[in-house]
């Protein structure tokens, strides 16, 4: 479990992390969303102990994390400018990885490279953007690390790499319970892979949900009715929005799918449909709730 506590931190006395506490649990993989210059990097760095908070602790499973080698040995950081040593080759680089971290496994390298398909040979400064990426994927998949923290990760992947990318991430997730922290400024791009998410703006989380829980307890009903709307039905729904369309009636209703299905049902409507949301409209109206322009911060 990853664990921040009234994370601050600050940059020439510009405030970029406003009292940050949030709980990652350990086997899930966190989506940490936000615009750019939200604090999404400074927060994956503070998380993975390359930056030092002036307040507040971080911890992994009760150990902090900064300058703490054993923590750092089971955590790898891929950063969102990657950085290789100028002229070493893929195999150089596996070399040092394998001096850095003990649960480095070969033989997962070895079964990485079918996947990845490049030349080990060849410098890494040498490869494509997108090619350095995968190496980068490469190297931390065979490090085993317990923690990955990725910064805007899939930037730079085709979508057939993509594809493949994430299917080893959630591999390792289903198989051996690493945690995954991924920042994106996206939803889109993570909305797949993230079973948390956590929205952050000006240095602010400004909402975190359980994926699950999220899609579960929001819906669109459509519904129409023989005379009038009954006034009663609306007092006794959750609406988060309402729109007239013709005669039919279009909500978003907090609310478990069985329990709106009942409630609207006793007023035998003549049109009613229930669907689910996107991610992206469940924010909208999560976020215009707590009297945010979601646009702005998801673009
Ligand atoms: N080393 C630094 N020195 C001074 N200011 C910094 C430094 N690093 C980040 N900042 C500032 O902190 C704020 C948050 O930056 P950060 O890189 O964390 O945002 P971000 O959400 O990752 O943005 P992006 O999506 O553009 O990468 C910005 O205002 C940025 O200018």
């Amino acid at each position: 479990m990853i664990e921040l506590r009234g994370v601050e931190k600050s940059f020439q006395n510009q405030r970029v992390l406003n009292d940050i506490t949030l709980q990652i649990k350990t086997g899930s993989i966190y989506g940490l969303l936000g615009s750019n210059g939200a604090g999404k990097t400074t927060l994956l760095k503070v998380m993975a102990g390359i930056l030092k908070q002036e307040e507040g602790s971080v911890q992994v499973n009760e150990a902090p994390v900064f300058e703490n080698p054993e923590v750092k040995n089971k955590m790898v950081f891929i950063p969102d400018r990657l950085y290789f040593f100028p002229h070493y080759t893929i195999e150089q680089m596996s070399k040092f990885y394998q001096n850095i971290y003990s649960g480095w496994d070969q033989p997962r390298f070895e079964e990485l490279k079918n996947i990845f398909g490049l030349d080990i040979k060849k410098k890494v400064s040498q490869f494509s953007k997108g090619m350095q990426r995968q190496v980068a994927f490469w190297l931390a998949l065979s490090a085993m690390p317990d923690i990955l923290v990725l910064d805007e990760p899939f930037d730079g992947l085709d979508p057939v790499v993509r594809k493949k990318v994430k299917n080893l991430l959630i591999r390792d997730v289903a198989e051996r319970q690493m945690t995954i922290v991924i920042s994106s400024h996206n939803l889109r791009e993570v909305e797949d892979i993230c079973d948390y998410v956590g929205i952050i703006h000006n240095g602010d989380i400004l909402l975190e949900k359980d994926l699950d829980d999220l899609k579960a307890d929001i819906h669109k009903v459509q519904a129409a009715f023989r005379n009038h709307v009954p006034a009663k039905l609306k007092q006794e729904l959750t609406l988060l929005h309402e729109e007239k369309r013709g005669s039919v009636r279009l909500w978003i209703v907090r609310g478990k799918e069985e329990v709106i299905t009942e409630k609207v049902g006793a007023y035998n409507p003549v049109v009613f449909d229930l669907l689910p949301l996107t991610l992206e409209e469940i924010f909208i109206y999560e976020m215009g709730g707590v009297g945010y322009n979601v646009e702005n911060i998801l673009v």
